[in-house]
């Protein structure tokens, strides 16, 4: 190891478990999840862990401690996002935010998300095309369960709306190839995730060569292209018939800047609609899934979130979003989700751009850069012996702790420049969905009783391997009415 540091220069690097010649580390972590394995490897080697993907040094923060190092301490060291094959090939079409180098491309675009895109203000405006969507999930939802007693799989009812909720705010309408976007986003998802050959190989050109992954990225790329153009002539065909009026979704908003002459080429304009989708979809509706698993498993967690969302609701016929903020213990459900489930258990990658010491290591420049969000959130030292338990009452004895960058020991929109923007909107969603299935329904578990299967996939994000199947049945107060198609 030694050697091999001083190759790297490094005086003092991470400590990290022994490595094979040209693989490195890979082998620690085959055949579990990545976060998972990172986590058990971290007990034994420390909060700061140095490890080799093939030629890739990937740098594992795994505490709170290390975690804030990253993220504030020498944020700016850290606020870029590697310049993988993968990440390359996806964003070799235009950059928008989520990809985006640390420059002045990714300030420019940062700032107008931050201010103009994903402001509350903005995220106020559209509410009432959440609420419909809402709406619309519980009358599918009531349809389901009409036509057999048999459990309904709410896992892709749940996608639906969240995926409808973030296409009417960002293109203002649903659009007419949505599910084909949508799948050409998953894919996309699915390769940005992981790890191809040439990532792991960068020198190689025989592991660009072989890399399926490589021409999967290219072909996922081309599609995406195609389907946002698509996306963009068809709101553009809509304004000029004047079928658009004042409307402010997202995509109005670019085009206005970029006719105004402002610093967006149409190439940005495409991929920041593309970043909103891929960083918004999937992390709600995966959370909101988890948070009705995790309820079914806690009946008395679930009783009082359902006594709270009718007691707010009272003598109401659907959820406003009017009463959310009084929903105090539903917002707790949600926090106590995220710190067991983050969606993005390892967050989204960055890269160290210049040598910078942590933790009193020295990490090497342009090495991949990893936070642990879900070993944090469930590590005993912070969160005490019951840390694997559901239990959101834990955020009323300690009220102080939350998810908006300050507090280290839970970051699961990671922390610093580049933290989540998309926070209100997701909390939003997330809120409102959750809110609208115990307003209108009771829910038991299939058969009664039993155990809900939480295994996850194999994947680095922290997806369910099973769907959510619930037997629901509409609440006698529930006017709702299913739906027609
Ligand atoms: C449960 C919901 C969500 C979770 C857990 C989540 C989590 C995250 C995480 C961990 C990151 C990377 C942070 C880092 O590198 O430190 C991120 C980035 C980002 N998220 Fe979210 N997110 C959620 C919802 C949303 C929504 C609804 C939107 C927008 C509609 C959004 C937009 C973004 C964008 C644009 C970035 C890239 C920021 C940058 O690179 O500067 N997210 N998110």
């Amino acid at each position: 190891r030694k050697a091999r540091s001083r190759k790297h220069g490094l005086t003092n690097p991470p400590p990290g478990p022994w490595q094979l010649p040209v693989i490195g580390s890979l082998h620690h972590l085959v055949g579990a999840l990545p976060h998972r394995a990172m986590r058990d490897l971290a007990l034994r080697h420390g909060p700061l862990m140095l490890l080799r993907m093939g030629e890739l040094p990937v740098v594992v923060a795994s505490s709170a401690e290390a975690a804030r190092e990253v993220m504030k301490t020498h944020d700016v060291a850290f606020a870029t996002r590697p310049g993988t094959h993968t990440f390359a090939t996806l964003a070799s079409d235009s950059l928008g935010i989520v990809l985006a180098p640390h420059g002045e491309h990714w300030r420019q675009v940062r700032k107008l998300c931050v201010n103009e895109l994903l402001s509350a203000r903005r995220v106020r405006s559209f509410r009432g095309s959440r609420e419909a969507e809402a709406y619309s999930l519980v009358a599918s939802l009531a349809s389901a369960s009409l036509v057999s007693e048999a459990p309904v799989n709410v896992s892709p009812l749940i996608s639906t709306f969240v995926a409808d909720a973030v296409m009417s705010a960002v293109v203002g309408d649903r659009i007419g190839n949505r599910d084909a976007f949508l799948e050409g986003l998953n894919e996309g998802l699915q390769v940005a995730v992981g790890f191809s050959l040439p990532d792991l190989f960068p020198s190689s050109r025989l592991a660009r060569a072989l890399s399926g992954t490589a021409r999967r990225v290219d072909a996922v790329v081309r599609k995406m292209v195609r389907l946002m153009d698509g996306v963009i002539e068809e709101k553009r065909a809509r304004s000029a018939a004047g079928g658009d009026g004042d409307d402010q979704d997202l995509l109005n908003v670019l085009l206005r800047i970029h006719a105004d002459g402002g610093p967006l080429d149409m190439g940005t304009i495409r991929a920041v609609i593309r970043d909103l989708f891929g960083a918004g979809s999937e992390s709600s509706s995966t959370t909101i899934q988890w948070a009705m698993a995790e309820l079914m498993r806690n009946p008395a967690a679930l009783r009082r979130a359902q006594a709270e969302v009718r007691g707010a609701l009272a003598g109401q016929s659907r959820v406003s979003e009017d009463a959310l903020p009084e929903l105090r213990y539903v917002q707790l459900v949600i926090k106590e989700t995220l710190r067991l489930h983050a969606p993005l258990p390892l967050l989204l990658p960055r890269e160290c751009r210049e040598p910078c010491r942590v933790l009193g290591y020295d990490v090497p420049q342009g090495a991949m850069v990893l936070v642990n969000a879900w070993a944090i959130g469930r590590d005993t030292a912070t969160w005490g012996p019951d840390a694997e338990e559901f239990r959101p009452e834990r955020f009323e004895e300690a009220a102080a702790v939350d998810f908006r960058g300050a507090d280290f020991e839970f970051v699961p929109f990671g922390a610093g420049r580049r933290m989540c923007p998309g926070i209100s909107f997701g909390l939003a969603v997330m809120e409102l969905a959750l809110a609208s299935l115990l307003f209108h329904f009771d829910w038991e578990l299939p058969g009664g009783a039993g155990e809900l299967d939480m295994a996850e996939a194999l994947a680095s994000r922290d997806h369910r391997k099973q769907e959510v199947r619930l037997v629901a049945a509409r609440h006698r107060a529930c006017s709702c009415r299913p739906a027609t198609s």
